[in-house]
């Protein structure tokens, strides 16, 4: 199946929403409702965001997963894809990819629409790249919104998708298949002032959230849900691949869904960590970033 025209054959099985038009036009074609649309894009390649021996079903559910984690940080409801994929010239890793894209995007309720298919010349590693789009809800919480006196607050728990000291996730399924918060960001949405995903580590992505702020914001190293009893607070919150919604409401309000609060936002600016109810130094790296 590694060449273009039996790719698509097996994309069009998946592709089955009346706006891709059978795949078998130069656009989709999609009616939408008046309101806001939500884009995000996010690229996975070999080497970088997975081990070139991951099951490729599991290359698949992610690729849409990160994507919908991102819809779920603005609490949009997903509405469409479109994939960017390049052929591997292994016709059974591509096919275990689209069953696990498919799983995915059939459990979160996001028709693939088109996309474009290229073959990448022999010895290059994988690059993949889904772009998706949501409805807006009413409120559409950004990384600007944290206000001085909010509370800060985490969906489930961090640290699980990083790698232990043997080389290999800590929790391989968690690493594997992500699950992202669609409906818990949709639920969080109407109440937050500001939302992101944490993709990068806890700690990277709330700096980056207090800096697009302009606020400080404090977190309690205790407070932080660990994946894994035991685990180092300050290496669960740096190793990124968490796909959890981190999240400020104003002061006293209760989040809709199941959450643990981490810390708060005040006047200044930059990160700052207490543990034991006594400052923590920043570590030197504060979570992953490319180059
Ligand atoms: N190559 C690019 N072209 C245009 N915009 C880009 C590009 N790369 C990043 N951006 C934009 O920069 C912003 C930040 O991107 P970044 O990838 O850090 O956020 P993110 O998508 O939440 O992260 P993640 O990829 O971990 O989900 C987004 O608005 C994104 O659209
Ligand atoms: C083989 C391998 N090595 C390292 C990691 C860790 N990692 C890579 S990219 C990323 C953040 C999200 O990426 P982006 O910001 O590009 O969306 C993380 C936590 C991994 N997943 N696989
Ligand atoms: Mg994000």
């Amino acid at each position: 199946m590694s060449d273009e025209f039996a790719f698509l054959t097996a994309l069009r099985a998946i592709a089955t929403h009346p706006a891709a038009a059978g795949l078998a036009d130069d656009t989709a074609v999609l009616d939408v409702a008046a309101g806001r649309l939500v884009l995000t894009s996010d690229t996975m390649v070999a080497g970088v965001h997975y081990r070139p021996h991951d099951p490729a079903d599991s290359i698949g559910w992610k690729l849409a997963a990160v994507n919908l984690s991102d819809l779920a940080a603005k609490g949009a409801v997903p509405v469409g894809c479109l994939l960017n994929y390049a052929l591997s010239g292994d016709a059974g890793w591509d096919r275990a990819f689209l069953a696990g894209l498919n799983q995915a995007l059939t459990r979160f309720a996001m028709p693939l629409l088109g996309g474009d298919t290229v073959a990448m010349p022999a010895g290059a590693p994988r690059s993949l790249t889904l772009t998706a789009f949501g409805q807006a809800q009413p409120n559409v919480p950004l990384r600007t919104g944290v206000r001085p006196g909010d509370t800060l607050w985490v969906t489930g728990t961090i640290g699980g998708a990083g790698f232990g000291p043997d080389g290999n996730p800590r929790d391989l399924a968690r690493y594997l298949r992500p699950q992202p918060r669609v409906a818990e960001g949709q639920a969080i949405a109407a109440l937050a002032t500001a939302m992101m995903d944490v993709s990068d580590g806890l700690l990277i992505d709330a700096r980056r959230m207090a800096g697009a702020s302009n606020v400080a914001i404090t977190i309690d190293l205790d407070a932080v849900p660990l994946a894994i009893p035991g685990l180092d607070p300050l290496e669960a919150a740096t190793a990124g691949d968490d796909y959890e919604l981190l999240f400020t409401l104003p002061d006293g309000a209760v989040p809709p869904v199941p959450a643990t609060r981490i810390g708060a936002a005040s006047a200044g600016n930059g990160l700052t960590l207490t543990a034991g109810g006594a400052p923590v130094p920043l570590p030197g790296k504060l979570g992953y970033s490319h180059g």
